[in-house]
């Protein structure tokens, strides 16, 4: 499995195989084993999708507070994302600090967000279909939002604040110097 890390190790990109044929194509998008030989050796419990009609929905950034954290294994089906991880370990030397990558259909590629991540993404072009693992389910109770667009975090995020559709939840979303005050990693 063809892999390269980000700025912040810990964050992984992807390239998984893909056989085209006359046909079409045939990948796996996840193999246990061979994605051990990438480092990735979370296992996963809950296969997630989203899709998004337009370019500029925007999600994010979210996380699971411990114990009940996720890592996620994201990748895009349909349409193209801007991902982005941000590093809010307490203690980290990189807390704060985030990377960010395109992952779409047309490259293949996927992105691994370890436990410790707030992740978001914003989408780059109409009906895009974002498909993505967790190792932990989903527990509403321990959802967390740190803003989008937080100066703090200085994410330079494609689009301007009128151009994104948010949820009333993201809309809401606590601020990063919130999160430092009472840091859940
Ligand atoms: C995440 C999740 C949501 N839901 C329900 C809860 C809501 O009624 C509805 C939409 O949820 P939400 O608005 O949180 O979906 P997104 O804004 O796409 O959130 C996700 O997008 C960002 C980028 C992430 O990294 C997270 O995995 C996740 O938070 O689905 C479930 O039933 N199970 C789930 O695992």
């Amino acid at each position: 499995m063809k892999f390269e890390a980000l700025a912040i190790p810990d964050v992984k990109l992807l390239f998984p195989k893909k056989f085209s044929d006359e046909r079409g194509f045939f990948s796996e998008t996840y193999n246990q084993t061979t994605y051990a030989d990438a480092g990735i050796f979370q296992s996963f419990v809950q296969d997630n999708q989203s899709v998004s009609c337009n370019a500029g929905v925007l999600r994010g950034l979210h996380y699971q507070c411990t114990p009940y954290a996720q890592d996620k294994l994201v990748r895009v089906a349909h349409g193209r994302i801007l991902d982005v991880a941000v590093d809010i370990r307490a203690g980290s030397k990189t807390f704060g600090k985030w990377v960010s990558a395109e992952i779409s259909a047309t490259e293949w590629n996927q992105i691994l967000i370890p436990c410790g991540f707030a992740h978001g993404f914003v989408t780059l072009e109409p009906d895009t279909e974002v498909h993505y693992k967790v190792s932990a389910p989903y527990t509403p109770e321990a959802e967390r939002s740190i803003m989008w667009n937080d100066p703090d975090l200085g994410i330079p995020w494609p689009h301007e604040e009128s151009d994104v559709t948010l949820s009333q939840k993201d809309m809401q979303a606590m601020s990063f110097a919130d999160y430092c005050r009472n840091p859940d990693f």
